[in-house]
């Protein structure tokens, strides 16, 4: 499986020191690849492009600025530089590529808006890895003033104001068109407010050894649909052979559940079966009479089942409750949604054969901790929730993460419309039904989540974001499959 190592900012100024110190790349070597590199990017990307602002802070971040001034300048383009933060602030290498600036007649000059509105292009070389606290004063308004400003925004390393880590915005961040990261990508690009301030990613490596990448292992893996395993469908299959998806749920009302066990089917899953209350058992029929709909749940369809899924509509009363003690102490590989994450969190309980699917809310309750928490750290958070429970965790979100136990992958599809009722029953569907046919939890998971997301990209793309609903995975879902 061909994935996108990600490393945090912590990991990457390591690999920085380490190719600097062992490899013996000077540090001002780096610098001028970054710079280069980065310059090549914007001419291809704004081959027009006749004047930019370069605007730099007093970091290293703001050196490769410095830089990337010179090889424009070199290059016959009109530059600006403006210079956010105290002169007196900038060191090593950074200081050198301004006194090399000023060789060329090139100067910092104070941050203008005027500046700004002129550029063909704005290049954001306020903060990088470095970013350590919320954005304020001079940096926040200069933030604020290129995202004002309507102009192509090139970001250096990373947009400055987000966290190379999380992928939280810090007061206020840069959002740019185009982000040429260096030497390593951080995870924070991909995730939460990342996807949307990053822009279109390009990761330059500067000639720092393999072998310096290999000594930090990856915070996260990028996962792409392509990269993950389907199940086996032999050409003879039959629907035996394809297993028996199990859902439960739909205590007042029976939309989740519906939801949950159309996408089983459409996932492939050979049986779909549902137990759900008796009241709901015609509209369900109505809904797709291939379903088979049941009002009770007894140890024998337990026993027949290859793959549970229960939650999406179960309620927390004495009905769901009994219905969730009865499967948990049986071994069928299942999956906890919904209202089963809920009335597990009231319990002690930790397994290795399910897969628990949370969204943030229902991750906090888990932890025990605020929705705001798990936020600010979700690759923590979904560590302590497989630490906790066990199993496969999938914390659903902008760049859903996995965590099953060994690494933490991060779906690189998907998009805002998911962000609607309806789309995590579905999820729940899908990875029963890939369960159901054979996939192990971990890869099922992968698999499972990318599919999901990268059918809603489809559905997005031809529907558009706003409004999506999860019915309209479902077609691009088997496209996917097949
Ligand atoms: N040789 C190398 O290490 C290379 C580094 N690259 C570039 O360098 C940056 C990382 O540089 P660093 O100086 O560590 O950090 P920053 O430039 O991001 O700035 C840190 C600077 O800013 C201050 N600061 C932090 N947060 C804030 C804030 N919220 N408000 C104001 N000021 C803040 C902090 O105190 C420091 O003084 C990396 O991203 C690359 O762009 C090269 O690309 C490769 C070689
Ligand atoms: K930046």
């Amino acid at each position: 499986m061909a994935v996108l190592n990600l490393y945090s900012a912590e990991q990457a100024r390591t690999i920085d020191r380490i190719a600097i110190e062992q490899a013996g790349v000077p540090g001002i070597l780096l610098m001028k690849r970054a710079a280069f590199s980065a310059f090549q990017h914007l001419r291809a990307h704004w081959p027009q492009a006749q004047r930019i602002a370069v605007v730099c802070g007093v970091g290293n971040n703001g050196g490769d600025g410095f830089a990337l001034a010179q090889y424009a300048t070199l290059a016959g383009l009109q530059v600006d530089v403006l210079q956010v933060g105290p002169t007196h602030k900038i060191r090593g290498d950074a200081l050198t590529m301004l006194h090399e600036m000023a060789d060329l007649g090139l100067s910092g000059l104070p941050f203008d808006t005027n500046t700004l509105a002129e550029a063909d292009v704005i290049v954001d070389a306020l903060l990088g890895t470095g970013l350590d606290r919320p954005v304020e004063g001079a940096y926040r308004d200069s933030i604020e003033a290129i995202n004002a400003s309507g102009r192509p925004v090139l970001a250096l390393d990373i947009p400055s104001g987000l966290s190379a880590d999380t992928g939280q915005v810090l007061g206020s961040a840069v959002k740019a068109h185009l982000t040429t990261t260096f030497i390593v990508p951080k995870v924070g690009l991909y995730m939460e407010q990342g996807r949307e301030c990053a822009g279109k990613i390009v990761c330059e490596n500067l000639g720092v050894p393999l072998h310096t990448l290999a000594m930090q292992t990856p915070v996260a893996r990028g996962l792409r649909w392509q990269d993950c395993v389907l199940p086996p469908r032999p050409a003879h299959a039959h629907k035996g052979r394809c297993g028996t998806a199990l859902l439960i749920g739909g205590d007042a009302l029976a939309g989740a559940i519906a939801l949950t066990a159309e996408a089983a089917l459409h996932a492939g899953a050979g049986l779909t079966q549902v137990v759900t209350r008796a009241e709901h058992r015609t509209a369900l029929l109505c809904r797709n009479p291939a379903l088979m709909v049941y009002d009770t749940l007894s140890p024998d369809r337990i026993e027949a089942a290859s793959a549970i899924g229960i939650g999406p509509g179960l309620g927390q009363n004495d009905w769901g409750r009994q219905l969730l003690r009865q499967i948990l102490h049986r071994d069928t590989p299942r999956v906890l949604d919904a209202d089963a994450l809920n009335l597990l969190a009231q319990t002690a309980m930790r397994a290795d054969n399910w897969i628990l699917t949370p969204h943030p809310g229902e991750a906090a309750r888990l932890l025990g901790c605020s929705v705001a928490e798990v936020q600010a750290d979700r690759i923590q958070a979904v560590r302590k929730l497989q630490q906790r429970y066990g199993g496969v965790i999938v914390l659903k979100g902008a760049g859903t993460l996995i965590d099953d136990g060994e690494h933490v992958d991060l779906c690189l599809h998907g998009n805002a419309g998911m962000a609607t009722g309806g789309m995590g029953d579905v999820l729940t569907g899908i990875l029963t039904a890939l369960i159901a046919q054979g996939l192990p939890l971990p890869e099922a998971a992968r698999s499972g989540v990318c599919l999901h997301a990268a059918a809603a990209d489809l559905a997005a793309a031809q529907h558009g974001t706003r409004g999506l609903d999860p019915t309209q995975l479902l077609a691009p879902m088997q496209h996917l499959l097949n």
